[in-house]
């Protein structure tokens, strides 16, 4: 491609790729200087034209010197757009889920339900890019731009035609996920996180309703979990913009949740839609896996699925890896489940999910992440300590923080809580401590591998700790 092509000139120079990191430029690359949280893009401009950028996408005021000049107010939209341009094409059909919780379930339940329906389909999000085949981590639920756009495109040239991913706040606010059609965005819930980078709740929901007002394709559809007191906004939204609207929930219109019977591997649904009651047994526990298998199949029906087929598909899911995750059962008889857990609303769901099926005490571990939204803490250990029989409150990710005082923000919320130093420590006190009556939940790292100390990743992995706790 030209670079005429992107500046709408006549410039005749070969482009040859995007690049938003100056140490990634190649001759030939169009560069984008971003203002970032922690460094000033605009200061590595020199450099990447000295390492060949051939263009370079900034804010009018940044300088630009031996490379053109595309000046933009917003330049991360403007490059996303460009860079869209170049990587195209893409899946004919993608869709989009965004939302405090559910996101991963979600995309990874929607891949899953086209795939019985005979496509060839691709998730993107926190397990990083799923395919039939394979998984292949990209380290951010929702890449930077040229990571994502490359991915998706790569995708598209190995035959996928059906792509579900998830944007994360993050990644709306900084337009890492434009410029590729987006046939259908769904809303899962709204619920405090990432403080630390938005300034309040309000402005961590405009950065979610992007997704709705700027990326969604004006004639796409929205699905939103209704039973979410927030999803009126997003409805407000469609509305507003046009967009076709599926309701999904207990007070959803399209696919409406009539009952919901928890069983012993599962949960027996019962959904009306078009006037018609089908009856399902999911085999997920936890009433928060029947809504994001509900969201998912409107995503599906609203990309051409049949109504029938799909929630009939949804009795063939299965697990999604690390939410309620079974690790093992204890030599006491006492099942471990590994869950994602990292907000109180998820704490709230995941116990409420495991609950109806302990006779005796729920046992929860969990901790904080370090360099993240310090007021969730409190909330979280007082979540824990409303809905759990006994709390065990230790590590998840410290980073750059200083352990002890993160559990100590924790323990403010649940004053009655043990605290133990080390995962591994208290998922072992957890095991030893439970009866055969009793269910233990490892909630906050779900499928993670490591324990992020400082700038270590140290190898961990709650399931493979538990069992051989368990051992
Ligand atoms: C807070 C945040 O989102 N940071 C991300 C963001 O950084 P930023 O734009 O603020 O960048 P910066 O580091 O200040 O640098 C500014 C610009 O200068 C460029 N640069 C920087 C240094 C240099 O030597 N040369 C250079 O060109 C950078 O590439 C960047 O474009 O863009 C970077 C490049 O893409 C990301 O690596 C970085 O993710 C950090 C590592 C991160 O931890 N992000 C987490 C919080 C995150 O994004 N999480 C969300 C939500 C998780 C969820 O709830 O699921 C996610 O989507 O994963
Ligand atoms: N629909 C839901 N309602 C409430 N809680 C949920 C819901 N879905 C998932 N959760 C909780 O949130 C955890 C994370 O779920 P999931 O990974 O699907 O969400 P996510 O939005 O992708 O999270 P992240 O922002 O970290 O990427 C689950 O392990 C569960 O505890
Ligand atoms: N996407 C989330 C994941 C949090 C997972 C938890 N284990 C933690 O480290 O806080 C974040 O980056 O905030
Ligand atoms: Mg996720």
């Amino acid at each position: 491609m030209k670079l005429g092509a992107i500046t709408g000139g006549a410039e005749s120079a070969t482009i040859t790729g995007f690049a938003i990191d100056h140490r990634k430029v190649a001759p030939g690359t169009i560069f984008g200087a971003f203002q970032g949280t922690r460094v000033n893009g605009e200061d590595y401009i020199a450099a990447a034209v000295q390492a060949g950028a051939i263009a370079v996408v900034a804010r009018p005021e940044a300088v630009v010197e031996g490379a053109v000049h595309i000046a933009d107010h917003h330049p991360r939209e403007r490059f996303a757009r460009a860079a869209a341009q170049f990587f195209a094409p893409f899946p004919p059909i993608a869709v989009a889920v965004t939302g405090t919780n559910g996101k991963t379930s979600t995309v990874e339940l929607t891949r899953q339900l086209w795939r019985m329906a005979g496509h060839h389909a691709a998730s993107i999000g926190t397990l990083g890019v799923t395919t039939a085949d394979e998984r292949v981590s990209t380290g951010l639920t929702t890449p930077d731009v040229v990571t994502f756009l490359s991915n998706v495109a790569g995708l598209a040239r190995e035959g996928v035609t059906h792509l579900a991913f998830e944007a994360s706040s993050h990644g709306l606010s900084q337009y890492r996920t434009e410029g590729l059609p987006v046939r259908a965005a769904a809303f899962t819930n709204l619920s405090r996180d990432h403080l630390d980078y938005h300034k309040d709740m309000a402005e961590y929901f405009t950065a979610k309703l992007r997704l709705f007002a700027d990326v969604l394709d004006p004639d796409g559809t929205v699905v939103v979990w209704a039973d979410d007191a927030n999803h009126e906004r997003v409805v407000d939204l469609a509305h507003a913009r046009g967009n076709a609207l599926m309701s999904v929930g207990v007070h959803g219109q399209t696919l409406r949740l009539v009952s919901r019977d928890p069983t012993l591997l599962g949960q027996g649904l019962v959904i009306e839609a078009e006037g018609k009651q089908y009856k399902v047994t999911l085999p997920l526990i936890g009433a928060y896996q029947a809504a994001n298998a509900l969201v998912a199949a409107g995503l599906v029906i609203a990309t051409g699925g049949d109504v029938a087929t799909t929630l009939l598909s949804l009795g063939r899911l299965a697990p999604v890896r690390g939410r309620l995750e079974r690790a093992v059962i204890t030599r006491a008889g006492a099942p471990v489940y590994v869950d994602y857990a990292h907000t109180a609303d998820a704490l709230q769901a995941a116990i409420s999910a495991l609950k109806p099926h302990a006779t005796g005490r729920l046992i929860v571990v969990f901790g904080a992440g370090g360099d993240r939204d310090v007021g969730k803490r409190e909330e979280m250990g007082a979540t824990a300590a409303l809905h759990a029989d006994l709390v065990i409150v230790t590590d998840d990710n410290p980073r750059t923080e200083d352990a002890g005082q993160i559990r100590r923000h924790v323990l403010k919320g649940a004053p009655d809580a043990i605290e133990i130093a080390g995962r591994r420590e208290a998922i072992a006190y957890a095991l030893r401590e439970a009866g055969q009556e009793d269910i233990v939940l490892l909630a906050g790292k779900g499928h993670e591998q490591g324990q992020v100390v400082g700038d270590l990743v140290l190898p961990f992995d709650d399931v493979s700790v538990a069992r051989e706790c368990a051992a």
